[in-house]
């Protein structure tokens, strides 16, 4: 089965994006397949432009650059048992903790090489819903002067899956071998020599693999519609040729066509999907281009995709062929390009890092409140969108960590034992230990909120270890128990959609709008069908409970009955505080009190999160 995109919602954000003026060369509606295999068995003959089957090829190859800059290659000699290792490896990593994943981390200092979690990478201002390991060919120190720098390193390999270093180094060799080939057609197909793509602008070619995990399309709260998640917003390539492998059963890639529609690029097991980057673009000044295309994982299940970018030298100074100056009047299009200047211009903005510039201003801050509001108002006054965002992720920063600090400063922390001895003795308005507890919860609440209840929970250190394990697993796991959209009828026969039991993955809760980056299981004291009527029935239901880690539900539903029980001892101390009678809480307000557990998780702090508002 193929997992697509439904129609209504493709063709709503088709609508959305209509507007966008475009330098896309025809309003093609579908992507041409490409057999190759006559181009690659003479690729090295001397005649070779002579030959009959590989003049087919390029003539094919021409009209695919022309039309949608897109085409699918087959016949292309790679073994399909090859491509669909890499992907089911790649799906293997991916399927591990997080904690395991991040062990290869990307940053400036691997040369931008590594694992980046999903919403790291960012596209037009906006994170993408994918998780990734990009991988460059090896820059050695001082190899390209002072160009090179941003790029240095080699590339950091999992240890788990055990082969996958070796594997995806074969794969590199293969794809490497493959593109120069279809870059001798290209060349034809522009009027070059066969070599034209060779020596100063690819003899060394650079090269960049990209292993891809798209998360499965989540629902929101409450919806039976999914959550509009960009796995990679539009954006073009930036070299030569890329060789898409894509997960053979869901439709994602999308590809803009001239009239500003989007055409699905859905899998065809066996081929590659290929597409020309940026400098093709210059190098034909115009006649191809590289076309917008975005990915959007509609699907329910987890998407893969291994994507190659064959690119020019590191250092080729890339200009029009005289060939094609010729043949578009003579006059140069775009703008030359130093390749290695445009990836790295490209890499360094592609993420959001924490930095050391960012840890010294927090600390800057929280000991100069005063100085850092001087900053940021010249900050603002040089209004670079760039860094106004930044000032924006910096301000959250010290108003959590100031609400923090004010927070721990004045929390008390009430031992409350003499009330939970005393709870229900008839006389307990008038014992001097509970009333000394009733004071400093008076206080507390007053003042600061309560904190420390710990020696009163024998699960307190247990529940946030078997929580721990639960997010410890990969994402598949967690996902067996998602916040389950259960359909039903309500009382007035109308299609309601119940969700708000289960696991809800990172982003998928929203405060004010904004994301959260948190996942957690959510669970409510259960609701029979009919208990409160009808403003009982969006929540009715019984909770979901992870089968992994063994004894969870067990031993949270015991969490549950202590956490009840001392609450509602507390709040006894609380009705005194507030001068009433102890069971004050009890009867019509929380006599059967409802209540919510929510466990959660929060990654590790890795990027500054940061979201645009929607264009
Ligand atoms: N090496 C290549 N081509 N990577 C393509 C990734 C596209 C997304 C990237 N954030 C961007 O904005 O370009
Ligand atoms: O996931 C895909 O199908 C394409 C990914 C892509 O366009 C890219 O990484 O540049
Ligand atoms: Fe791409």
């Amino acid at each position: 089965m193929i997992w697509q995109i439904p129609t209504a919602y493709s063709s709503e954000l088709n609508r959305k994006t209509q507007k966008t003026g475009s330098t896309m060369a025809t309003d093609f509606k579908f992507i041409p397949v490409i057999d190759v295999s006559p181009l690659l068995e003479k690729w090295d003959h001397p005649n070779i432009a002579q030959d009959e089957g590989v003049a087919q090829v390029v003539k094919q190859l021409d009209q695919a650059c022309r039309d949608a800059g897109f085409f699918y290659v087959k016949g292309h000699g790679i073994p399909v048992s090859l491509m669909k290792e890499i992907k089911n490896i790649a799906r293997e990593y991916f399927h591990q903790p997080y904690e395991e994943k991040i062990e290869i981390k990307l940053s400036a200092e691997t040369g931008y090489r590594g694992y980046q979690r999903i919403g790291e990478n960012v596209t037009k201002g906006k994170p993408d819903i994918h998780e990734a390991i990009d991988c460059y060919r090896e820059v050695k120190h001082g190899m390209y002067g002072g160009l090179g720098d941003v790029m240095q390193g080699s590339n950091i390999w999992p240890t788990n899956p055990p082969n996958f270093k070796q594997l995806m180094e074969e794969y590199i060799d293969r794809c490497t071998d493959l593109s120069r080939k279809i870059m001798r057609g290209i060349a034809l197909a522009l009027g070059g020599t066969a070599d034209e793509m060779e020596g100063d602008i690819g003899g060394d070619p650079f090269w960049v693999l990209r292993i891809i995990g798209y998360p499965a399309a989540s629902i929101s709260n409450g919806h039976d519609k999914t959550h509009d998640d960009v796995g990679c917003g539009a954006h073009t390539d930036y070299g030569l040729l890329t060789l898409v492998n894509q997960d053979d059963d869901i439709v994602a890639l999308q590809v803009r066509n001239k009239t500003g529609q989007w055409i699905s690029a859905p899998p065809i097991p066996g081929t590659f999907v290929c597409n020309i980057g940026d400098m093709l673009k210059i190098i034909s000044n115009g006649i191809y281009e590289s076309t917008l295309h975005r990915v959007i994982n509609n699907s329910p299940k987890y998407r893969v995709c291994v994507a190659y970018f064959y690119e020019p030298n590191f250092d080729a100074a890339v200009e029009p062929l005289d060939v094609c100056l010729q043949k578009t009047g003579g006059t140069t299009k775009f703008e030359g390009a130093v390749y290695g200047k445009h990836l790295v211009s490209k890499v360094t903005t592609n993420f959001i890092m924490t930095n050391y510039l960012t840890t010294l201003l927090l600390t800057l801050i929280s000991i100069y409140p005063y100085l850092f509001k001087k900053i940021q108002k010249s900050l603002i006054y040089l209004s670079i969108p760039h860094v106004s965002r930044y000032v924006e992720c910096i301000k959250r920063y010290v108003f959590r960590a100031q609400r923090y600090v004010s927070r721990y400063v004045e929390c008390i922390k009430p031992n409350i034992s003499p009330l939970l001895e005393k709870w229900d003795h008839p006389n307990v308005a008038q014992d001097e230990g509970v009333a000394q507890v009733v004071r400093q919860l008076d206080q507390a609440c007053r003042h600061a909120g309560l904190r420390g209840m710990a020696s009163q929970f024998p699960l307190w250190k247990r529940s946030k270890v078997l929580t721990r394990e639960y997010f410890h697993q990969p994402y598949e796991e967690k996902i067996k128990i998602k916040l389950s959209a259960a359909t039903g009828y309500s009382n007035t026969n109308c299609l309601c959609i119940f969700a708000c039991r289960g696991y809800q993955r990172f982003r998928e809760n929203i405060t004010k709008g904004i994301p959260d980056m948190q996942e957690a299981i959510d669970f409510y004291r259960e609701v029979k069908h009919g208990m409160y009527g009808d403003l009982g029935e969006v929540m009715q239901g019984s909770n979901t409970w992870p089968s992994n880690p063994s004894k969870f539900k067990e031993l949270m539903e015991h969490y549950i009955d202590l956490c009840t029980d001392v609450s509602r001892k507390r709040m006894r101390g609380i009705g005194l505080a507030l001068g009433g009678s102890a069971n004050e809480m009890e009867g019509e307000i929380a006599g059967d009190p409802f209540w919510v557990l929510r466990t959660i998780g929060y990654p590790a702090s890795s990027i500054l999160d940061e979201y645009d508002k929607a264009d």
